[in-house]
């Protein structure tokens, strides 16, 4: 685990191009701002070239998309192929709703991804296994979560974070699971859009997608497990806000101290 990739991150400050949901557009780019890149949200197509070229990486969220921006949606991801600039995929509800899956397995049809970050019924419905999926939460199944994630980095040949009360981390061969967790992270929605934009941001300054995304997930969670630890009540509503503080605070000795994985 190189934790020590966040402070390449502050170093560099990459650009994050995020074409993100209308529910949590605000936290994902305050977050990432307040952890160190420099975020940049497009919906427009005209765009879509001069944005892939001027970034170091582009973070999809399908979490409200429309049927014009399914067009942009493509014309940026074979950009990104074009230019070699990673992509990560955040599949929302896919699920939960026939008509998401779909569309999110045509775009993985037709490109190449680093990165799919989603819940465990995100990723069972992307690699095709039974599951119980509840609107855009993980509802209940009764697979091995690792290797549902690891069957879908086969398929896509890309990394694969399952987040979850643990978070699991593959490339379809080897396999890292992050404990640090609170339940805070359920109550305030856009959590998982955070963490997606956040695996964004590492695989800006990281080649390997595998070693960004482990860096991106144990810096996230450590930061809501100091939030959580660090509330009198633990409160939803300030949550959120206290999440973005600690992004921008949290430095490599902290991780180094909380973080638990194996
Ligand atoms: N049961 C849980 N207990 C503690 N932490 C959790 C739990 N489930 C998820 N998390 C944490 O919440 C964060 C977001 O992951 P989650 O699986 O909730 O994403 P998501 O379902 O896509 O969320 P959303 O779409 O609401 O933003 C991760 O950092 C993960 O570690
Ligand atoms: C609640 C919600 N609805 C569509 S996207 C979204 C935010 C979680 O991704
Ligand atoms: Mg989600």
């Amino acid at each position: 685990m190189k934790i020590s990739l966040l402070e390449t991150l502050r170093e560099k400050n990459p650009i994050a191009f995020n074409i993100s949901n209308f529910v949590t557009v605000q936290d994902v780019a305050n977050g990432i701002n307040a952890l160190g890149a420099s975020p940049i949200m497009s919906e427009e197509q005209n765009e879509a070239e001069a944005m892939v070229k001027m970034c170091n990486s582009v973070t999809i969220n399908l979490g409200a998309f429309t049927e014009g921006q399914l067009e942009q949606i493509a014309t940026v991801s074979t950009f990104a192929n074009q230019y070699g600039k990673p992509i990560v995929i955040d599949p929302v509800a896919v699920g939960a709703v026939a008509y998401r899956t779909e569309r999110c397995n045509e775009l993985l049809d037709q490109t190449d991804v680093a990165v799919i970050r989603g819940n465990a019924g995100e990723i069972a419905a992307l690699a095709g296994v039974e599951w119980q999926s509840k609107g855009i939460d993980a509802g209940e199944g009764s697979g091995d979560l690792e290797e549902i994630a690891k069957k879908l980095a086969k398929k896509r040949h890309c990394v694969v974070v399952e987040s979850g009360k643990t978070d699991i981390i593959t490339d379809g061969e080897a396999v890292v699971r992050v404990f640090n967790e609170t339940d805070l992270f359920k109550l305030h929605v856009g959590s998982g859009d955070m963490l997606s934009s956040t695996i964004g941001c590492f695989c800006g300054i990281e080649k390997d997608a595998f070693e960004a995304a482990q860096t991106a997930t144990v810096v996230f969670d450590v930061a809501g497990e100091i939030v959580a630890k660090s509330m009198k009540q633990p409160l939803a509503g300030s949550f959120g806000p206290q999440l973005i503080d600690q992004l921008h605070l949290i430095d490599v000795k902290t991780v180094e101290k909380y973080a638990q994985y194996e």
